[in-house]
């Protein structure tokens, strides 16, 4: 089993983020799994000094579009970070697969394109259970790990 547990960091190796501001863009599609993204992820960006008026949130209604909420929220906002937060789950047809790898090459081009770091909190399982796992569940929480990557990621971007 390839998965660690998506909440575990060692505090005292992650920068304060007071001065930075985030941005998180959330997918409405599975609400109730990208819902406990958000909160995992607010909650970290919290405990490692950021303040909540300096978290931007925006949703979309599916992962497909977090590329193009994300590259708005970088054209028309002051971020330091975003989070892409959303949810697929493999169905009937080959849909799963266009979408995740669409998000992957959109949001991997707007880390090219743009000076803001995009960090990638998109679930990509093959089961809801998979999902609840890792949103919360028995593997932790990926907005947890996504929102520390953002705080190393804002604090890189100053070199
Ligand atoms: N099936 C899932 C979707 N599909 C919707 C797409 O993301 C997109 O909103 C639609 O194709 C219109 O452009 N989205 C998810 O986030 N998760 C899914 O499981
Ligand atoms: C990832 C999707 O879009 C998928 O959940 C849609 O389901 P289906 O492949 O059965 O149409």
């Amino acid at each position: 089993m390839a998965t660690t547990n998506l909440s575990y960091y060692d505090k005292a190796t992650i920068p304060n983020a007071n001065s930075y501001r985030f941005g998180i863009v959330v997918s409405e599609w599975n609400d109730d799994i990208t819902e406990n993204l958000f909160l995992g992820a607010q909650k970290a960006l919290l405990e490692n000094g950021a303040v909540k008026e300096h978290i931007i949130r925006w949703n979309v209604p599916g992962s497909f579009e977090l590329i193009y909420g994300c590259k708005k929220m970088i054209e028309t906002q002051k971020v330091d970070a975003i989070i892409a937060i959303g949810n697929v789950i493999q169905g009937e047809t080959k849909h799963f697969d266009f979408v995740c790898d669409g998000v992957t090459q959109g949001i991997k081009d707007l880390n090219i394109k743009y000076d803001i770091p995009v960090i990638f909190c998109v679930l990509t399982d093959n089961t809801k259970q998979q999902s609840i796992d890792r949103s919360g569940g028995k593997h932790g929480n990926k907005g947890i790990e996504s929102a520390i990557a953002a705080i190393k990621m804002a604090a890189l971007r100053e070199f």
